[in-house]
Order: C-alpha cells, then structure tokens, then sequence
C-alpha cells in the first residue's frame, strides 16, 4: 500500500508538459504522489515521460498546465524559489557525464557547495566527509576522465548527495553498471534511505524494480497507466501485459516450480527486498 496522511515528498496535480516548439505531449494530466519512507520507481517503455516527469520535478522545467508540490507548498520558478528546490530535490541524470564539471574528484564534489554560497570551511568539511561516505577517498585527486563510468557514477550521486537533499531522483541508476557495482549501488542505495533520502527512481531494470520497489508507477506516451506494489503491478496488471514492458526474471523462474516450492521461494525473494533498509 502507498503510504497516506503524511504529505508527500512530491505531488503532481494533473501536470502536463509538452518541450517548446512541440505539439506532442510529454506528459499528459498526470497525477501522483511520491511518499517519503518508499522507494518509488518509474518504469515504461522508452519516451514514455520518465525523465521529462523528474526534469519537472526538479524545477528545470514548468508544467504548462497542472501544480507540482514539494513538501506540501507549490513549486516557486523564481531564481531564489529554484535554488532552494535544487538543495532540497537532488537528480542524478542517467549520463553522469552530463553531470560532472570540475577537473578532479575534490574539486567536483566542491563546486556545487560554493555555487550554493557555503563558507570554505563548510565546504572542506562536507567535502571530506563525502569522499569516505562515497568511498572516494583515493580517488579525491583523480581526474574525472580517468574514472571508470561506475565510479563516476558513484561521484555524481557524492555530488548531489553532498548537498543534503531530502528527495533523490535517479534517471536509470544501474545503466552500465556490472553486477558487482549493481550490488554496490544498491548497497549505497541503502545507506542514503536510512539517512533520510526519499529516493525515486526512473529505470528499464525490471529485476531491480521488482527487489528494490516499494512502489511502482507505470507511465505510458506521457500518462500514469498503473501503479501499485511491485508484486500487484508484474503479477496483476493486465496494462503491463499489454505494454509488453517484460518481467523481471524471478517470476519466469517462479513459473517453472510447483507448489509448495513456487510460494515458499516467492516470500523468501519478497523478504530479502523486503530488508532493504
Ligand atoms: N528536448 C526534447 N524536445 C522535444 N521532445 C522531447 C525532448 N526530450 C524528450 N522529448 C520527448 O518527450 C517524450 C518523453 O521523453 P522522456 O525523455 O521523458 O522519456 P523517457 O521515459 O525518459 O525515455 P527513456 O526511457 O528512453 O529514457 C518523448 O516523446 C520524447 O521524444
């Protein structure tokens, strides 16, 4: 069940988008909620809005129609409005490459900070404290172009984190990653949820959405078909059916046993998502 009564992290109230110069729509009357204590993740096929909806989120784009709250006020689009918006809603584009704009691993997790007015101290300090939390350490003097797309991947979440947000948003976190950094995004993933982070996320990585979901939402050609548990929208939903978006692997394996087997390894998987923080 989505969490109710608290206000949510983020609400969009019948927002719709369409990029300048388009008449098509991007995102079409779409209204949702992001809860603070789950795990949302967007799925859908590719241009179906995903990373339009968190651009909007962000306060990079304005909705040509509908409101989007933050923490229960409206968005303001006002210079000083976006500045505060941009500390407290931090997003990870899928490129970290797009992201990343200093010379060095320090000097990148610096910048933001300093745009942000912080004192050099303040800086120093957040800085540092990054670099172990990230497990960047070693890699404080390195020239961005020297690390592997994991590792900038790991700098460009450091980046946003450093500046304390209260909602993550991640366009396709686990792109290009190995199963080994996977496992360690995850377990990164982890650390940022106990400190308080609400975390979205916007991905094609079903397996991942399934274990990792607390909450799906399934956006089609700029609208919110479904959403639900994972559990509810890969086993019920007839509109993910039809939207052929696949299943994550675990069930096709499930459909292979037999009862008892089939139910007993079912909550098994279940409960080790279930211990995600
Ligand atoms: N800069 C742009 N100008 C015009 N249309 C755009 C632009 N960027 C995206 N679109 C269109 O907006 C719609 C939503 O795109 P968006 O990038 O949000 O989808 P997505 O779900 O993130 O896709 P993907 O899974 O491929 O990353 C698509 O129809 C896309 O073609």
């Amino acid at each position: 069940m989505q969490k109710q009564g608290s206000i949510p992290t983020l609400k969009l109230n019948h927002v719709t988008y369409s990029y300048p110069g388009s008449s098509h729509l991007a995102l079409d009357d779409v209204s949702l909620s992001i809860a603070e204590d789950q795990v949302s993740i967007f799925i859908g096929r590719n241009g179906c809005g995903k990373t339009t909806l968190f651009c909007l989120a962000n306060g990079l784009f304005r909705p040509q129609k509908g409101v989007i709250e933050a923490f229960g006020k409206p968005l303001g689009y006002d210079h000083r409005a976006l500045n505060q918006l941009r500390q407290k809603v931090g997003f990870v584009f899928q490129n970290p490459e797009h992201q990343l704009v200093a010379t060095t691993v320090e000097e990148d997790l610096s910048y933001g900070l300093f745009n942000f007015g912080y004192s050099e101290g303040e800086v120093r300090d957040r800085v540092q404290q990054t670099l172990v939390d990230f497990d960047l350490v070693e890699l404080a003097d390195t020239p961005i172009h020297h690390l592997s797309l994991g590792q900038k991947k790991r700098l460009a979440i450091a980046d946003v984190m450093i500046l304390q947000p209260q909602l993550l948003l991640l366009d396709e976190p686990t792109a290009y990653l190995d199963p080994y950094q996977t496992r360690n995004f995850i377990d990164l993933l982890q650390q940022i949820r106990a400190g308080g982070t609400t975390i979205a996320i916007a991905t094609h990585n079903l397996d991942f959405a399934y274990t990792y979901g607390d909450w799906l939402l399934v956006l089609d050609q700029g609208k919110l078909v479904t959403q639900g548990t994972p559990q509810t929208v890969f086993n019920e939903s007839q509109i993910v059916k039809d939207l052929q978006l696949g299943r994550p692997l675990i069930l096709d394996v499930l459909d292979l046993l037999e009862e008892p087997e089939k139910s007993r390894i079912a909550r098994q998987f279940i409960q080790s998502g279930e211990g995600k923080t």
